[in-house]
């Protein structure tokens, strides 16, 4: 088992812009990296080194880039190309400001690299599997039943991926006229960046930097290889036995996926369940589904120890629910949250201030340097994608247009792709009662909606949360196969201040899963017919019965 990146990639990381040729051997891991210098030794894998991957370089990373001459200062100089960067570089462009782009790695940044698109992609290849799986129950028997191919998983991953990534590529955005650097920057003072010794003057400066997987001090985890989302697109075996630190989106996604493609998986969580944060009902809906595809789950997990076994193996030995288990994996992935990028930057130089948590920032994304903003993964508690596009937004207007919007004005939802998916957005009831806010809740299991349960895919729930004596939505759990998709609907009512009455009057085709809404908004108008608006309504009733017409 290898455990340093080959000489190639890192020299590519070094930031000479030389992609390596050669095809880097060998499956990558961490542990020993991470005791090492981030800035030297951190690096992405894109391995195997296929067409596909080197198709995807060739996109966000081209062997040939030739960074243009420096303006004399720009309007905006912005650090890291992930989601943050991307949209903040491209809709500051234009609108006419002259743009500098840095990124020290891929353009595309996690999202588009090792996060939500692998992770998406190997999550449908497992949905297929699983259908294949339960087709039975639908009058269809499947003669041999299913055989995952993982290496073409994989492939197709890789392949949907780099045709994913024209969106991201560097020379789209050279187009949109944004000046893009490689290399590592780092602040020189408060108008100036330095990316590997080219100087970029600015006007203001965005830190789009981003974060990367967190590494507990877990006993015995520097001694063992592992894997974590910066490595884990990179196998090319499907693990027998794989073993997940964290039941949190990751390790949730990712358990029921690898489960469902024939890993034997065991996550190990140190909180009671999975997906702590979430709805406890709704998460336990998830739970239940991802039992049933295999995922064994050793959840209050205290005094995690792990220890090389035989041939490259892993032994985990932890306590949970007071019980000693051991259990021997393959393959392990690391999934306990993030550590924001912030070393090198050099920002004690320029005054922003900076906590393990990310760059501290104030509600309209400002750091404690007037001229410098920071949007994304590096400051936000909402670690989405779609968190980091509408922070580029709020920058982008604050910044270079004097704008006043708000961060603490976003609706911001989102979801955990499991099969059910669970969504959320706004607060949860506890939240809710926390801040003394008055709350009714309403829910309607998924079991009263017709088309779930023509699809199989009853188990779930639609919960919403209205503040008392009023229609309005406070926040709101979907557990469904698509509630990811229905969790818009909500976001937009709670966006644009429509109550649960607007859901009840607008009309949603029949048969769909997304009647769900509509019939919860009718929960709601059922709830204010009290008994004594129901006494007076059949007094009114049995009166006009005796009436003459
Ligand atoms: C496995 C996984 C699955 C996910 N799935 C989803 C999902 O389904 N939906 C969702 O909404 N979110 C998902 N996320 C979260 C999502 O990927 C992040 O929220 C998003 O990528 C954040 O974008 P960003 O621009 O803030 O940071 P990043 O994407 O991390 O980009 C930051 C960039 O800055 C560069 N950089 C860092 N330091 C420097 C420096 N000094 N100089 C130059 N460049 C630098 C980095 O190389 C990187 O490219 C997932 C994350 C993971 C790990
Ligand atoms: N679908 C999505 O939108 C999606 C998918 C994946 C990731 N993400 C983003 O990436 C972020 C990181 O995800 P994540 O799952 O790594 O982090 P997370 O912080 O959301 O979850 C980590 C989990 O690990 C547990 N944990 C922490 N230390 C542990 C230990 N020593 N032993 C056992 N368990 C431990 C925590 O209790 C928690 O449940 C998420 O917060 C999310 O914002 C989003």
């Amino acid at each position: 088992m290898r455990t340093k990146a080959p000489a190639g990639l890192k020299r590519w990381v070094k930031g000479t812009s030389s992609v390596p040729t050669s095809h880097p051997r060998g499956m990558g891991t961490q542990g020993e990296e991470e005791t090492m210098s981030p800035l030297k030794e951190r690096w992405i894998q894109l391995e195997p080194w296929d067409e596909w991957n080197r198709e995807l370089a060739a996109l966000i990373r081209p062997a040939d880039w030739k960074p243009p001459v420096p303006a004399f200062r720009y309007n905006l100089v912005v650090i890291g190309a992930g989601t943050a960067g991307l949209v903040t570089a491209a809709g500051a462009a234009g609108l006419g400001a002259k743009v500098a782009l840095v990124e020290r790695h891929l353009l595309g940044g996690d999202c588009l690299n090792v996060g939500c698109v692998p992770s998406k992609a190997i999550i449908a290849a497992s949905r297929a599997a699983a259908s294949v799986r339960k087709a039975h129950r639908f009058g269809i028997h499947v003669r041999q039943g299913a055989r995952v191919d993982f290496s073409q998983v994989m492939e197709r991953m890789r392949r949907l991926r780099a045709s994913i990534a024209s969106n991201d590529c560097a020379q789209r955005f050279a187009d949109l006229g944004v000046d893009i650097f490689f290399g590592n920057a780092r602040f020189v003072d408060s108008e100036t960046v330095d990316v590997d010794g080219t100087r970029l003057r600015f006007h203001k400066a965005v830190i789009a930097t981003g974060a990367r997987a967190a590494v507990p001090p877990i006993p015995g985890l520097n001694r063992v290889p592992h894997l974590t989302h910066e490595t884990l697109f990179s196998l090319t075996e499907l693990p027998k036995r794989f073993g997940i630190i964290g039941a949190g989106p990751i390790g949730c996604e990712m358990a029921q996926a690898f489960a469902r493609l024939g890993s034997k998986v065991f996550v190990v969580e140190a909180a009671h369940g999975i997906l702590p944060r979430e709805d406890s009902d709704a998460s336990a809906v998830v739970l239940k589904a991802m039992e049933a595809d295999g995922v064994e789950l050793l959840c209050c997990g205290r005094d995690l120890v792990l220890e090389p076994g035989k041939g490259g193996s892993v032994r985990m030995h932890v306590h949970t629910h007071g019980r000693a288990t051991r259990v021997a994996v393959d393959r392990l992935l690391v999934a306990v949250g993030r550590a924001p990028n912030l070393e090198g930057l050099d920002l004690e130089r320029v005054g922003v201030d900076a906590t393990p948590k990310g760059v501290v920032v104030d509600d309209g994304l400002r750091t404690t340097n007037p001229r410098i903003y920071a949007a994304g993964d590096v400051c936000s508690p909402y670690q989405f994608t779609h968190a980091a596009d509408f922070m580029a937004r709020i920058v982008i207007q604050n910044a270079l247009f004097w704008g006043r919007a708000k961060a603490s004005a976003l609706t911001i939802p989102w979801c955990t792709y499991t099969d059910p998916e669970i969504a959320h957005v706004g607060l949860y009831e506890k939240e809710a009662r926390h801040q003394g806010i008055p709350v009714q809740t309403l829910t309607l299991p998924l079991s009263e909606v017709d088309r779930a349960v023509l699809e199989d895919c009853a188990e779930g729930l639609v919960r919403v949360h209205v503040r008392k004596g009023s229609d309005r939505i406070l926040g709101a759990t979907i557990v469904a196969s698509n509630a990811g998709d229905l969790i818009g609907e909500l976001s937009l009512a709670m966006t644009h201040r429509i109550g649960l009455k607007g859901l009840a009057a607008a009309i949603h085709p029949y048969p769909t899963v997304g009647e769900a809404l509509r019939k919860v908004g009718d929960l709601y108008n059922r709830s204010r017919i009290t008994p004594s608006i129901k006494r007076l309504l059949t007094k009114i009733m049995a009166w006009r019965l005796w009436k003459p017409m």
